[in-house]
């Protein structure tokens, strides 16, 4: 299927003939990419290798014009790459990859990319896309902070609440443990229940969490750790 933005291109789904070349191409980007991305931690035979052996799992898209210039691959709800190679970046190729893939996941997708990468980050942004989680990188085997954003679909409210919905859930398994802890420690404390709140010991806690998500900021987490522990010791003190 040729597009209409970028003469000659054509796009068409990738098979195991084409895992070559596609290593190749995201070698090639990766390399030129740095130090807008980290580098590939494992060595080029290593990440062939892995191509090889993981074709069957993904779900490749190509671009080409006799030459594969770049390249989607999709597992289940995400956009696990999208790379255009060095020579050929800024002509419309990742964007009519992007919309092929919005036309393959009508009800959005989730990707990872690196903080660093402001290229990509603006490229997702003027496509729609919505930066919606930000790491320290401790997750990724670049150790580099890294983004997830999301393309929320054709029903951007549905998607978003389901995903606050799946949050939630989560949230609710979380506080219930850590009101279970709160109720554990009290036990052990010579001046138990709300008399003997901390306020050290809370403030600390409140430091840890801003550290470990900064975007939520001091003075917010601080409101909210101190309503979850008034909720904890008002709990233990009922069911005392
Ligand atoms: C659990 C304790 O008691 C209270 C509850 C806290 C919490 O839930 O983290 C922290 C400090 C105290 O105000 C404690 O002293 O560690």
């Amino acid at each position: 299927m040729p597009t209409d933005d970028v003469a000659d291109l054509v796009l068409r789904p990738g098979t195991a003939e084409d895992i070559e070349e596609i290593a190749e191409l995201f070698l090639a980007t990766r390399r030129d990419a740095v130090p807008q991305m980290p580098p590939v931690v494992s060595d080029d035979e290593k990440i062939r290798t892995w191509f090889r052996e993981n074709v069957e799992s993904q779900e490749y898209w190509l671009a080409e014009d006799g030459d594969i210039l770049g390249y989607a691959m999709l597992d289940g709800p995400w956009l696990n790459a999208l790379y255009v190679g060095p020579h050929r970046q800024g002509s419309g190729i990742g964007a009519a990859l992007l919309d092929l893939v919005k036309a393959q996941r009508p009800d959005g997708f989730g990707l990872w990319v690196f903080a660093s990468n402001d290229r990509a980050r603006s490229f997702y942004h003027r496509n729609g896309l919505i930066e919606l989680e930000h790491t320290d990188g401790s997750g990724n085997s670049e150790r580099s902070p890294d983004i997830r954003m999301v393309w929320p679909g054709q029903e951007p409210l549905a998607f978003l609440r389901s995903q606050i919905d799946e949050v939630d859930g989560e949230l609710a398994l979380l506080l219930a443990r850590r009101f279970a802890l709160t109720t554990a420690v009290q036990g052990f404390k010579e001046n138990p229940g709300q008399s003997g709140r901390d306020a050290e010991r809370e403030a600390e806690i409140v430091a840890r969490m801003a550290a470990h998500a900064p975007g939520l900021g001091v003075a917010a987490l601080s409101r909210i750790m101190h309503t979850v522990i008034g909720e904890s010791l008002d709990a233990y003190e009922r069911d005392s």
